[in-house]
């Protein structure tokens, strides 16, 4: 059995995400939490032709929707409004996370973890620090799924150079997942040599891209379908490697750095971060390494310096918020 489980199913992300997993192959068992109409969305993706079982569990079945999965992805919570940002959402989804952690930690202890809920730079030490507190941690099966940044960056550049194929080009992102934690890697494109106004241009683009589309949403909400497809993206990867056998796979992804010590030690050391996202190699057990940086430009090494400061304190609120908790 391959039970992938989507909390908030039926959200803006949850139902197109669900959509585009129920296409593969690898999945035997789809489970579709939400605390609204999981039972609606699950019976409409449960019609179509292809391989796996759908079932919806609503607001109390969380232990039956989570048991025995493989993989967990989490876009439950709210989204943004104009004028918001992700650090506003914290109030309310840091609690959701935490209870959807809690679930994990009593029924998947060994699953894959994927978080999407903002702030993603403090959601995942959230779901770390829970699994922690359970003794079921392990660094290499949770991920902060920082893919969306990746996605746009590929299509920005595409814009800017037409001769590039956003579909095959793949830019590193480093840092988090918010504002000036977003630290494109535009150095590494093959071939590629910006001009400063088209890295400010494309840098503030890639950074802000969450705000370009909340702004055109007007108040209906953020990403939700380039959302589901970084999501399925990252998700059939961690698919591909721990259970297709493939190997060699590589995606940018906000990670707790002991996942790979070795590799991390030195950046560890001197920056105190203990969650980056970075380039990771996946294996059958998750993360089986994380990339070492490369040499970086001093363009992004001003933009790192200006994303370390403001991770610290959104890791530090995220792993906080369970570590100085009484309940
Ligand atoms: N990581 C990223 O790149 C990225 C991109 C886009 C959006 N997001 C985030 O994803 C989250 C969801 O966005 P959306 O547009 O799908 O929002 P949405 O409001 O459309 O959907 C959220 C869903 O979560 C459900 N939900 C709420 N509390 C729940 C709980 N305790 N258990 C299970 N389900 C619960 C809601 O019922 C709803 O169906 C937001 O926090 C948003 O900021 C992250
Ligand atoms: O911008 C948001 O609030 C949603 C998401 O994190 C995004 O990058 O689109």
């Amino acid at each position: 059995m391959v039970k992938v489980v989507v909390c908030g199913a039926a959200g803006g992300i949850g139902q197109p995400l669900s959509l585009l997993l129920k296409q593969s192959d690898l999945v035997t068992d789809l489970s579709l939490y939400d605390v609204v109409n999981a039972a609606g969305v699950a019976a409409d993706l449960s019609h179509i032709n292809t391989k796996s079982t759908v079932r919806g569990h609503g607001r109390d079945d969380i232990d039956a929707a989570l048991a025995g999965a493989h993989t967990v992805v989490i876009p439950a919570g709210v989204p943004r409004k104009p004028g918001m940002t992700r650090d506003d959402l914290f109030k309310i989804n840091a609690g959701i996370v935490r209870d959807l952690a809690e679930g994990v930690a009593r029924n998947c202890p060994s699953a894959f973890v994927l978080v999407i809920s903002n702030p993603v730079n403090s959601t995942v030490p959230i779901v770390c620090e829970v699994l922690k507190k359970h003794g079921v941690f392990n660094p290499k099966k949770v991920f902060g799924i920082s893919t969306l940044d990746v996605v746009r960056s590929s299509r920005f550049v595409s814009e800017v150079d037409p001769s590039i194929d956003p579909k095959n080009t793949r830019v590193t992102v480093i840092g988090g997942h918010s504002g000036v934690t977003i630290v494109p890697l535009l150095s590494q494109i093959h071939g590629q040599a910006f001009t400063k106004e088209q890295l400010d241009t494309l840098t503030h683009r890639i950074q802000y891209g969450g705000d370009e589309v909340v702004k055109a949403k007007d108040g209906a909400g953020s990403a939700t379908l380039s959302m589901a497809y970084a999501g399925a993206r990252f998700t059939n990867v961690i698919l591909e490697a721990t259970i297709g056998g493939k190997t060699g796979l590589i995606e940018s992804t906000y990670v707790n750095l002991l996942a790979d010590p070795e590799s991390t030690s030195v950046f560890r050391t001197k920056t105190g971060l203990d969650y980056f996202a970075q380039d990771v190699e996946f294996g059958p057990e998750g993360i089986s390494r994380i990339v070492p940086l490369p040499v970086i430009s001093d363009y992004e090494q001003s933009l790192l310096n200006e994303a370390i400061p403001e991770l610290m304190t959104n890791i530090t609120k995220g792993a906080s918020f369970i570590t100085d908790s009484t309940i």
